[in-house]
């Protein structure tokens, strides 16, 4: 009989952005399931206790906390580098650090065009080249994306954005055929709205004040349902998807609405 095989121990994962939210979850998902993590965020003092409380659990792999800020290229180099001397390899990468602001396109300066498609899809070529480079070199692995429902439909107000996780889907597509023969497998997961301390800030609410997921029917996921998407993907269950976008939204959203009063005109 088969069994499916939906685990990662003994992979090295790096997970960017992983200080709270969904790329918190991804790293403690994966610790758990026995993958050794290289987590990064802007703040040593933010990701530096993630990473403690992973090396305090017992049969979990271990954590690297890594101050990196992955719009700058060196930093995200330091981050390969000392992913490679401590865990002697890179075998998963996974491009979760990612954010935005809510603003009509007309009151969007071209500095805050700029920094939304370097957080988002910048910062994602950067860690995929430099990464990808180890992988390459080596064995091969796997890699996942963060994208968004709102890059794959529109929705106002967001199209700094919706574009920049657009073109990240299109990446890794392309990637995908491109990397095919050096072993790695590209593909990327687009969340519905997530309850996270991040989209309270978007949303400038506390992250107590948003729906909790029994109340609506259309309801706000939970980032631990996106790493459990996450580790399937870098699964060898897997093993046959590449270049595909996952998307996780819960019920349909056909007109992309959310049940947040997103206190825009
Ligand atoms: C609505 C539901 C959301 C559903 C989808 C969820 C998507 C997510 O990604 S949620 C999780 C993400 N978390 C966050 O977005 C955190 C909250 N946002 C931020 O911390 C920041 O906005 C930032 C990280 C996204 C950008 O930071 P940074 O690059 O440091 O930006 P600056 O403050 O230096 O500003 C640069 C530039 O952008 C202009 N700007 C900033 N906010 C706004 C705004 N609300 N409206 C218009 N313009 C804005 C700012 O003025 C600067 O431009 P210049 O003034 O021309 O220099
Ligand atoms: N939550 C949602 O509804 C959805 C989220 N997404 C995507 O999922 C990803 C995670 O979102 P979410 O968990 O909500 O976000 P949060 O804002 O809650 O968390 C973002 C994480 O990224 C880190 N981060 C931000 N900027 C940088 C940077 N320049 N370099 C390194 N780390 C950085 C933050 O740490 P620190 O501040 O310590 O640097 C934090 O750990 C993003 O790509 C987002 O666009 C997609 C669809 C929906």
């Amino acid at each position: 009989m088969h069994e499916p095989d939906f685990g990662v121990a003994g992979q090295t994962a790096i997970v960017t952005g992983a200080s709270q939210g969904i790329g918190r979850a991804i790293a403690e998902t994966l610790a758990a399931s026995g993958a050794n993590v290289a987590i990064c965020s802007r703040s040593i003092d933010r990701v530096g206790p993630v990473a403690e409380e992973i090396n305090a659990a017992e049969d979990a792999g271990e954590a690297l906390a890594v101050e990196c800020n992955v719009r700058e290229r060196e930093q995200v180099q330091d981050l390969v580098d000392r992913t490679v001397e401590v865990f002697g390899d890179i075998d998963a990468l996974v491009n979760n650090a990612g954010g935005e602001f809510v603003a009509p396109f007309e009151d969007i300066s071209e500095n805050g065009w700029n920094s939304i498609v370097d957080l988002n899809l910048n910062s994602t070529v950067h860690c995929t080249q430099l990464a990808g480079e180890v992988m390459r070199e080596g064995d091969g692995g796997v890699i996942v994306n963060l994208s968004s429902v709102n890059g794959q439909h529109p929705a106002p107000n967001e199209s700094h954005y919706g574009a920049s996780k657009a073109a990240i889907i299109r990446l890794t597509e392309t990637l995908a055929v491109e990397w095919a023969d050096d072993g790695i497998r590209v593909n990327c997961v687009a969340p519905g709205l997530i309850q996270t301390p991040g989209v309270a800030e978007t949303l400038g609410i506390r992250s107590e004040q948003m729906p909790d997921r029994e109340e609506t029917d259309r309801r706000i996921g939970h980032s631990e349902e996106i790493a459990d998407i996450v580790q399937f993907l870098l699964s060898p269950a897997a093993s046959f998807m590449n270049g595909e976008t996952v998307t996780a939204k819960g019920v349909p959203r056909p007109d992309n609405s959310f049940d947040v009063d997103l206190g825009l005109e």
